[in-house]
């Protein structure tokens, strides 16, 4: 998994400490809809058909007899190519902070663009790690594939076992340390892209 590429939020999305959130609450699964349109959707997942794609992998807990993980991922790196891509995920980061209040900086790695066919899955799993990934904040997902186009591939939360929205281009945002899976698929392709936002570790 790369940790490399970092594009900057613009200054916005950050809010500083102290910056209480508008509510006293945190918002867990927040769901902004068609953040992307079809036909940018559509032109997303051709980008990363171009990529070579290679198996997602969770470090040492992989096991080729029963994965944790199965999908096939690529990362989009920022680029000028693929700017309008990072620039649409930071505006909907400035909306979304406003309720997080977390302390962003940037995204922590380059965008995540996975597929999952015929029994591709994500067990449970939090986005949180050691090391680097200790910086990785704030989770987004968005829905690259028509709802109907596949069975099965639902985004699921344990603190709420709500499946998340399944509409293209709709984008949904949790806090990284939130512990979420990706069911089997069990018909047809789901494609996602799947950035995390990062900032000093949570305190
Ligand atoms: O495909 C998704 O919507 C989520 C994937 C995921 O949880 C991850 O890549 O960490
Ligand atoms: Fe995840």
């Amino acid at each position: 998994m790369s940790t490399k590429p970092q594009r900057a939020l613009s200054s916005a999305s950050v809010v500083p400490p102290g910056i209480r959130a508008q509510s006293e609450h945190l918002s867990l699964v927040a769901t902004m809809p068609a953040v992307f349109s079809v036909e940018e959707c559509e032109r997303i997942v051709a980008i990363a058909r171009a990529h070579p794609g290679s198996q997602g992998t969770v470090d040492a807990r992989a096991d080729a007899a029963d994965p944790i993980r199965r999908s096939t991922v690529r990362f989009l790196n920022p680029e000028p190519a693929s700017e309008w891509i990072f620039a649409r995920l930071d505006q909907a980061v400035t909306r979304l902070n406003a309720a997080y209040a977390f302390e962003l900086q940037a995204f922590a790695e380059g965008v995540q663009i996975a597929s999952y066919t015929d029994g591709g899955h994500y067990g449970w799993h939090a986005d949180l790690g050691p090391g680097a990934f200790s910086r990785r904040k704030l989770s987004l997902s968005v829905q690259l594939s028509p709802d109907a186009d596949y069975d099965g591939g639902d985004l699921e939360f344990l603190v709420s076992r709500d499946s998340a929205a399944r509409s293209q281009g709709a984008l949904i945002a949790f806090p990284s340390f939130l512990v979420h899976r990706v069911t089997p698929v069990t018909r047809g392709e789901r494609w996602s892209m799947v950035s995390w936002i990062a900032g000093p570790p949570f305190r």
